[in-house]
C-alpha cells in the first residue's frame, strides 16, 4: 500500500493524500486526519497499564486489534506487547497486514475492532502523542516542490523536539543538495530525506515501514548503523517492517511475524532462537513427540524426518540430531502455511514468547 497506484481506502482517500498526512505526522506532529477512515472502535485515550507480564515498559500494546477493509480483515485479533527500548522487526509475506498494523500504531488508521496503545496513549489522540512517535511510511512521502532545506525548516518549525544538528549532519553526510527539490531526488534519496525527518524529530518510538527497501546496500548498512546509534544515545524504540531478514538479524532484538492478518509468533530474538531446534532423525510421526515439544514445521523423506520444534526444555531423545536454526530459518518456518497435522492437539500452534 501507499504507492501512487495503491487502491484507495473505503472512503476514497488517495495514497497521495495519505502520504502527505503521513509526512506531516512524521515531521510535524500535527497531521491532517485523512478523510473517511473507519469510525474508531476505541476512543478512550487513557491507559493505566503500561508494563507487560514481565514488568517491562511497553512501547506498543494491542488487544483484539483488527482492521477491516470492505468486509476483508487486513489485520485481525492482534494481541501484542512490544517492549520499550527495543528494535523490533516486523516480518511477513506481502499482504500480511504489516503496513496496516504500523498505520494503526501511528494513528493513520483507526481500528475496526479492539484497541492499540503506543507509549501509553491512543495513536493520533493529540499533539503530545504525535510528538512521541515518528513514522516513515512505505512510500517515504515528501513534498515534491519543497527543497531538502525547506523540509528541514518545516520539521524544525513544527516539531518541539527537533534536532537540527542531526538533520543537517545526515543531509551533509548523505550528499543531499539542500537546494534540490524533493521531486527531483531519486527514490533512495527521497527515502533518506524522509528517514532524516523521522530521526531528527527525536521521537520515543520510530515506526518505519520498509525503510531500507529502496536504499543501495551501502546506504542500507549506514542507515541501520545510524539507527543503532540513535537507539543507543536516545531512549528510542524502533518498530520496523522489512523483508530483509539479514538486516533485521543485524539490528533487531525482538521479532514479530505476521501472516494472513494474524500474529504468528512474537518475542525476543535470543529467546526465540534458544527455544527452537531443528531435529533430524529416523522418520517419525510428529504427533508422537513429547507434549512440551511444539512442532512448527515437519518434512519427511522415506526414512528421515526433519522437524522445527519449539520447546522450553531440553531435547533428550538420542534418535535426534539437534541443530540450531538461524533467524531466517525461523522466519521462513513461521511464514509457511500452518500444517494442522503437525500441531499437537490441545496446544496452540503459535503464541507469543518473551
Ligand atoms: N486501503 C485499502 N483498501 C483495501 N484493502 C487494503 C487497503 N490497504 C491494505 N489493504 C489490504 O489489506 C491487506 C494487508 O495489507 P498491508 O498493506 O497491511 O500488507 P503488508 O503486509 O504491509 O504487505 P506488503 O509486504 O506487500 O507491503 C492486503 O490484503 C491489502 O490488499
Amino acid at each position: 500500500m501507499n504507492t501512487p497506484n495503491a487502491p484507495t481506502d473505503g472512503a476514497g482517500t488517495t495514497a497521495r493524500t495519505r502520504g502527505r498526512a503521513i509526512l506531516r505526522a512524521a515531521a510535524t506532529g500535527t497531521p491532517d486526519p485523512p478523510p473517511g477512515l473507519d469510525a474508531a472502535a476505541d476512543t478512550d485515550d487513557t491507559d493505566t497499564d503500561t508494563v507487560d507480564a514481565d514488568g517491562r515498559d511497553v512501547a506498543l500494546r494491542a488487544r483484539g486489534l483488527g482492521k477491516r477493509y470492505r468486509g476483508r480483515w487486513a489485520l485481525s485479533q492482534c494481541d501484542l506487547d512490544i517492549p520499550a527500548g527495543r528494535v523490533v522487526g516486523l516480518v511477513g509475506p506481502n499482504g500480511a497486514g504489516k503496513s496496516t498494523l504500523l498505520n494503526l500504531a501511528v494513528g493513520m488508521l483507526t481500528p475496526t475492532a479492539g484497541s492499540v496503545r503506543v507509549l501509553g496513549g491512543r495513536p493520533g489522540s493529540g499533539a503530545a502523542q504525535l510528538a512521541k512517535v515518528g513514522f516513515v511510511a512505505q512510500d517515504t512521502p515528501t513534498y515534491p516542490r519543497l527543497s531538502v532545506a525547506e523540509h528541514l525548516r518545516l520539521g524544525a518549525a513544527l516539531n518541539p523536539g527537533w534536532d537540527d544538528a542531526v538533520a543537517r549532519e545526515r543531509v551533509e553526510r548523505l550528499g543531499l543538495d539542500p537546494a534540490a527539490r524533493a521531486g527531483t531526488l531519486s527514490g533512495g534519496q527521497r527515502a533518506q530525506l524522509a528517514l532524516t525527518l523521522g530521526v531528527a524529530k527525536r521521537p520515543r518510538l520510530l515506526v518505519l515501514d520498509e525503510p531500507v527497501a529502496s536504499l543501495d546496500p551501502l546506504a542500507r548498512r549506514e542507515f541501520l548503523a545510524d539507527l543503532m546509534t540513535a537507539v543507543a544515545e536516545h531512549e528510542l524504540s524502533v518498530l520496523m517492517s522489512s523483508h530483509l531478514v539479514s538486516d533485521l538479524e543485524r539490528v533487531c532484538d525482538h521479532l514479530v511475524v505476521l501472516v494472513a492478518s494474524r500474529v504468528r509468533v512474537a518475542g525476543d530474538i535470543d529467546r526465540l532462537l534458544a527455544t527452537h531446534h531443528r531435529l533430524t532423525g529416523p522418520r517419525r510421526d510428529p504427533a508422537t513427540l513429547p507434549a512440551d515439544q511444539q512442532v512448527i514445521t515437519a518434512s519427511h523423506t522415506d526414512r528421515q524426518s526433519t522437524l522445527l520444534v519449539r520447546t522450553d526444555g531440553p531435547v533428550h531423545d538420542p534418535a535426534w540430531t539437534r541443530g540450531q536454526p538461524s533467524l531466517e530459518d525461523l522466519v521462513l518456518a513461521y511464514m509457511r502455511p500452518t500444517a494442522p497435522e503437525t500441531a499437537p492437539a490441545g496446544r496452540p500452534t503459535l503464541e507469543a514468547l518473551r
